[in-house]
Order: C-alpha cells, then sequence, then structure tokens
C-alpha cells in the first residue's frame, strides 16, 4: 500500500477536485466488494477514500476496514436512517460533509467512492454527490433483472452484471444478461464481472481510469463508452 498523507491539504485552483463515483444497487449485489476489488486495483497508483452508506449501521464501512483495501481513516460510514435514497439524491448533505471532510484531510485525493445503501431498482445519486455512477446487479438476482429496466439499470454510466462465476448455478446466459441491459441503455456500458475473474475486474479498473481521465480534462458527465463497448466483454 502506498505510503498515505495525513496533512491537511486545501486544494489550489487550477487543480480538480477528487472524481466522485458511486455506487448503487439492489441489497448484496455486491457492491462493498466492488469497492474493496477497486481499492485493491488502483490504491497502488490513486490517492483514494471512501464514504459508504447505510441505513442503520456501518457495516459496509466496517467490511471495507478489516478487508485491509485503505487506511481506515480514509473509510467514513454515513448511517442514513430510513431511506436511503435521500441521502444520495435528495439531501446529500451528510455525504458531501463526508467526501469534503476526507478531502480536507487527506487530500489532494485523486478518488472517492461512495457506495449506497442496498436498495431497489431505483436508486440513483444525485450530480452534485456523485460525477459518474455505477449500478450493480447480479447474476444471483435473476437473468430477467436487465430487462426491467429502472434508472439505474438504464441511466448508470456503468452497469455491471455482477457475480457470473455464479451464472451456471443459477442458470442464467449472461451473454443474454449483457444483450438484455445493452438494448435498454443506448450505447451506455454494460460489464460482466466477477471477483474471481481477473480480465473482468481488469476492465473494471480501466473504465475508472477513462472516466478520471475525462475528470481530469475537466469533461464531467462519462458520455462515451470508453474502453467498454457493450459487446466487447468477454465473461467467465
Ligand atoms: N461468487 C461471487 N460472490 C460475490 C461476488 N461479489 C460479491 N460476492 C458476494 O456477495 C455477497 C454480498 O456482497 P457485498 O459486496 O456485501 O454486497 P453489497 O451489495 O455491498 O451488500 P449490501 O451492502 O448488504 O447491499 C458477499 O457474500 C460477497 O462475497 C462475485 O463476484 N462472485
Amino acid at each position: 500500500m502506498p505510503e498515505q498523507n495525513n496533512q491537511h491539504f486545501h486544494a489550489p485552483l487550477n487543480q480538480p477536485r477528487a472524481l466522485r463515483i458511486g455506487v448503487a444497487g439492489p441489497v448484496g449485489t455486491g457492491k462493498s466488494s466492488i469497492l474493496a476489488t477497486l481499492c485493491r486495483e488502483l490504491a497502488g497508483e490513486l490517492s483514494m477514500a471512501v464514504v459508504t452508506n447505510d441505513i442503520y449501521t456501518d457495516e459496509d464501512a466496517r467490511f471495507l476496514r478489516s478487508a485491509g483495501v485503505l487506511p481506515t481513516e480514509r473509510i467514513r460510514a454515513v448511517e442514513t436512517g430510513a431511506c436511503p435514497h435521500t441521502a444520495i439524491r435528495d439531501d446529500v448533505s451528510a455525504n458531501l460533509d463526508a467526501v469534503e471532510d476526507l478531502e480536507e484531510a487527506y487530500g489532494p485525493l485523486d478518488l472517492v467512492l461512495v457506495e449506497s445503501g442496498g436498495d431497489n431498482l431505483t436508486a440513483t445519486f444525485s450530480p452534485a454527490l456523485a460525477d459518474a455512477q455505477i449500478f450493480a446487479i447480479d447474476v444471483a438476482g435473476g437473468g430477467d433483472v436487465a430487462r426491467k429496466g429502472g434508472p439505474g439499470i438504464t441511466g448508470a454510466d456503468l452497469l455491471v452484471i455482477n457475480k457470473t462465476d455464479l451464472a451456471p448455478h443459477v442458470e442464467v446466459d449472461v451473454e443474454r444478461m449483457v444483450a438484455d441491459a445493452s438494448s435498454v441503455r443506448d450505447g451506455l456500458p454494460v460489464l460482466a464481472l466477477s471477483k474471481h475473474d481477473t480480465d473482468s475486474v481488469a476492465r473494471l479498473a480501466d473504465w475508472v481510469r477513462s472516466v478520471l481521465a475525462r475528470h481530469r480534462a475537466g469533461s464531467h458527465v462519462p458520455s462515451d463508452p470508453g474502453p467498454m463497448a457493450p459487446h466487447s466483454h468477454p465473461h467467465p
């Protein structure tokens, strides 16, 4: 793990703040695992921090701290109370405070990952909180989930179809699921991912690098699929 900077930091005017990527999706689809994977892949080259949202606990933050993927003080938990949507979409102040505290304490940061509380298919981040959004569904939820639509599936900057290693056990055709998802996403990228498949993990990290490059170039929205053309990702 790289040496971490504990000094207080004020970003110079010409330096962009950290890229903020939100990760949302239904309960148990692998959001925390995606954060852990990205920290493992990218913390050697980027200065990173994480904010988790749980309804009543700080369980996701504790999972990430115990995974040892980042220094524990770079992982902050927001307890959202009853409605996880509110904290990431409507009143994002608690999350923004957490992000800004982390930038103040450990900046300059390149990347802050914000995990939403597990919810349903309608969770989306306010653009005031996240510059780009990953939405995670998984094969264990059934092959037809990708066809159900909803703002996460149709509009997230990257749709992850997770746990593809489980597909044979739950009788899901991943290629079909990717095609279904791609057809409702109007060219936005879809990634078939398994934390056990190093090629898919590398593609996930490459997507984040490409979004970061656009962020640094001053382009806010990841408007093109970058290296993740919808039909170009093999899966295990
Ligand atoms: N087989 C397999 N299991 C996975 C994969 N990714 C995550 N899991 C497992 O799925 C379960 C849920 O993963 P989490 O990362 O906790 O999911 P989450 O979306 O953060 O869960 P909530 O925060 O409770 O909504 C855990 O047992 C993970 O080990 C994967 O790629 N393959």
